[in-house]
């Protein structure tokens, strides 16, 4: 039955099986719980071989779960309406060489049902959007892969999707590139268009997303709306000493969430309370702090704090 939930995944597992007897495996999911709703921005982070991709890939039906329950607006990702309603950007894309960037999108919008003046005003709007005029008409073998990139993302949106899934939507791009594909997904969340992306860039996850999950070893260890998961943080002090090595600090026994010794001073980050006691034993050892400064607990700390979590306990994504 069709519902207006863009994305329900229950239970998700995926083994890949490996060798010439297909005896080894490789969990790169284990029973994963996700719900994204209508006009959400949901960012999917994680490390390599968390499963990010393998998640998209069950969505878009190239790979099937071994456990578990995928859905599109309701349905199963093999059933075409439900594919219809979704555009997607793979890791990688590898178009058509020989086709144009416009042929391109004109192909795609001639798979999603479009037609006739309708289908040319739209691929002119689509390839201005990704400022991909001027090479509209050379072949995609001439591309770099910049310009495949986002080619590729007007393919994604030219039949005007409700949901988009993005997998690693700014990889490979320049700065310039970065932020025109950043602006882009603004546009088109502007526009009322869910989209599921992941990255491994979790500034892009910062500008754009209103919820996360975090993936590690194929198991969800994070998940939430990306102002709670940050507000909910104790402060964390940043500050600068010299004239003690980052070993001799090590003694004074406190947890650094950070710490980078560059031979002249050490960086470190720690927790408020841990930061007043570390500073007056840094300056009774003769030190000096020359920098402190209480910072914003950032996607990027959730992010390793999480990593950090996970790696102490057993997670997955092992070869058995
Ligand atoms: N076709 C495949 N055959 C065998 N193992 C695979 C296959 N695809 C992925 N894997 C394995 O499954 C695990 C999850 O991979 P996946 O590509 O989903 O992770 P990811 O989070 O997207 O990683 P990355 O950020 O590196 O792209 C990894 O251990 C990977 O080696």
């Amino acid at each position: 039955m069709s519902s207006t939930i863009p994305i329900e995944v229950h239970g998700l597992a995926k083994t890949y099986r490996l060798g010439f007897w297909m005896n080894r495996k490789v969990r790169a999911l284990q029973g994963l719980d996700l719900e994204v709703q209508p006009g959400q921005v949901y960012g999917l982070l994680g490390p390599n071989g968390a499963g990010k991709s393998t998640t998209i890939k069950i969505l878009m039906n190239l790979v099937q779960s071994s456990e578990g329950s995928a859905r599109l607006f309701g349905l199963p990702p093999t059933d075409e309406n439900a594919r219809r309603q979704v555009g997607f950007l793979p890791e990688n894309p590898a178009p058509y060489e020989y086709l144009t960037g416009a042929e391109l999108v004109t192909l795609a919008g001639q798979l999603a049902g479009m037609s006739g003046h309708e289908l040319d005003q739209r691929v002119k709007e689509v390839i201005g959007m990704v400022e991909m005029e001027r090479a509209a008409k050379l072949q995609i073998r001439r591309y770099s892969k910049g310009m495949i990139q986002r080619i590729s993302l007007a393919q994604a949106i030219v039949n005007r999707p409700k949901l988009l899934i993005l997998d690693e939507p700014t990889s490979g791009l320049d700065p310039v590139g970065r932020r025109q594909v950043r602006d882009l997904i603004l546009a088109e969340r502007q526009r009322g268009t869910t989209i599921l992306f992941c990255t491994h860039i979790i500034s892009d996850v910062e500008a754009l997303c209103e919820r996360v999950v975090v993936l590690v070893g194929g198991r969800r260890v994070r998940e939430g709306s990306v102002r709670d998961l940050l507000s909910g943080q104790a402060p964390v002090v940043e500050m600068t000493v010299e004239g003690l090595s980052l070993a001799r600090l090590r003694e004074f026994g406190h947890e650094l969430a950070y710490a980078q010794d560059f031979g002249d001073r050490v960086l470190l980050r720690t927790g408020d309370a841990a930061a007043q006691a570390l500073l007056q034993q840094a300056l009774q050892a003769g030190g000096r702090v020359t920098q402190i400064q209480p910072t914003r607990y950032s996607l990027e700390d959730l992010f390793l704090d999480a990593l950090k979590e996970a790696r102490h306990g057993t997670v997955g994504g092992e070869i058995s």
